[in-house]
């Protein structure tokens, strides 16, 4: 693990004390966020969606996100995900400070993230085993690529279907050849965007299992944005974002006794 000794604490505003907090660095952290702030547009039209973000995700946690709509849930998960350059604070993924990455290493820290997005992004013309293979990484020939691919779809209940396309699986199981092709490379931090949002009651619960399952298996972190509220007692933790900023961050039975169950939908899940 590399060393972080070097990092010093970072001084955060504190409203709530009125005075100046400070954030101790967490060297085991898969991702440590400090003092996030970020903008889109510039100069005049410059806008700022999120402030002062401080966060730890610790590695074997499941995290759930929620918020309103437009609080910044999807900006800040694909800072994380380095799919977006930070522009002021401190975020570190994997060990590795995101601030100041040119784009050839922010490349090089997604391929260490498993990706699950609401549309499930895969190609109609490859088969669910081909779909999985493309993720594989540093396979030196196909035949292990497939059997990897292979073994990681029966995982997922789907071994019967390794070689059917997508237009002939069902919208739960072409939600768990996603989760395979993230899966696969065995990733330590996996980013999911509303990924049980087109499916039904069921079929969603089976994929959070799985991915539940998964993680606990493989010791590696899920930070999952949901307006899903029937997924929420899979989570170790739910952090509530509101209008750009951290309101809340929680395990699973304090969120329950803070939030009236009656308003829960309408405050945190408002597009439910
Ligand atoms: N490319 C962009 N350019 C300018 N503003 C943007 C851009 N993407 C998002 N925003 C704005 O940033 C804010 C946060 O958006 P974001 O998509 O992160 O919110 P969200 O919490 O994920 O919302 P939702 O739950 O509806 O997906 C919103 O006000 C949105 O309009």
């Amino acid at each position: 693990m590399e060393n972080l000794a070097g990092d010093r604490p970072t001084a955060e505003p504190n409203p709530a004390a009125g005075a100046t907090a400070v954030v101790a660095p967490s060297p085991s952290a898969t991702v440590q966020i400090r003092n996030l702030n970020y903008f889109f547009g510039q100069g005049e039209l410059q806008k700022q969606v999120l402030y002062n973000i401080n966060l730890d995700l610790l590695p074997g946690q499941i995290v759930i996100m929620t918020g309103p709509s437009g609080s910044g849930k999807t900006t800040l998960l694909t800072l994380i995900g380095a799919l977006r350059t930070v522009q002021d604070g401190s975020l570190r993924v994997l060990g590795r400070e995101l601030v100041g990455m040119g784009r050839g290493q922010l490349v090089e820290v997604r391929r260490n993230i498993g990706f699950i997005f609401q549309a499930h992004n895969l190609f109609d013309s490859l088969t669910a085993s081909q779909n999985v293979e493309m993720a594989v990484e540093l396979m030196p020939n196909w035949r292990t690529k497939r059997e990897q691919s292979v073994a990681m779809l029966t995982q997922l209940g789907l071994g019967e279907r390794v070689d059917y396309k997508p237009r002939a699986l069902s919208g739960g199981q072409k939600q768990r050849v996603a989760i395979a092709r993230a899966l696969v490379n065995q990733p330590t931090l996996i980013l999911a965007d509303e990924p049980t949002a087109a499916l039904d009651k069921k079929s969603g619960r089976e994929v959070v299992e799985l991915m539940q399952r998964l993680a606990k298996e493989q010791n590696c972190t899920i930070l999952m944005v949901t307006h899903d509220n029937r997924i929420l007692d899979i989570a170790d933790r739910i952090v509530s974002l509101v209008d750009g900023r951290l309101e809340s961050d929680e395990d699973l039975t304090h969120f329950m006794e803070s939030h009236d169950p009656r308003t829960l939908d309408r405050r945190m899940f408002m597009t439910l």
